[in-house]
């Protein structure tokens, strides 16, 4: 199990859009706005939707690195944090009834 996580990778980014690194694909994106950086995202997840119905796992490793990352991009260039996302998720754990349906005996 590895030590990295999503937020780590929103830190490294955060730090990489305002390092002014001419080298930096995180700046670029982030200089060239949020419509290229949505543009990106949405590519990758078409990408990885393909890798995934053509059953090429090493593909959809990959391509989900991608959009992840390039989905971290364009909350970081909304102002979105992490967090805020993952609030949400947690919310909808408890909203969802989900749990309970799950532990409840059934009736057929
Ligand atoms: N995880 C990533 C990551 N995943 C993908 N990419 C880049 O995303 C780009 C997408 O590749 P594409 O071939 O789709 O894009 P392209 O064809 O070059 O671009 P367009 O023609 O579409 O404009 C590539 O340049 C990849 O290097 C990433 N760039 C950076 N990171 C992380 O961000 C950190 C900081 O990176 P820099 O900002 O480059 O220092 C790195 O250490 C990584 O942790």
């Amino acid at each position: 199990m590895t030590e990295f996580s999503l937020s780590q990778l929103e830190k490294t980014i955060h730090e990489r859009a305002h390092s002014g690194d001419p080298d930096s694909w995180t700046a670029k994106l982030y200089a060239r706005g949020m419509g290229k950086a949505a543009q990106k995202l949405g590519e990758e997840a078409v990408e990885a939707v393909i890798a995934a119905v053509s059953g090429d796992r090493q593909a959809l490793v990959s391509e989900s690195a991608d959009l992840l990352y390039h989905w971290l991009v364009v909350l970081g260039i909304a102002g979105v944090p992490l967090d805020a996302v993952l609030e949400e998720l947690e919310q909808r754990t408890g909203r969802s009834g989900i749990a309970e349906k799950a532990s409840r005996p059934s009736s057929g």
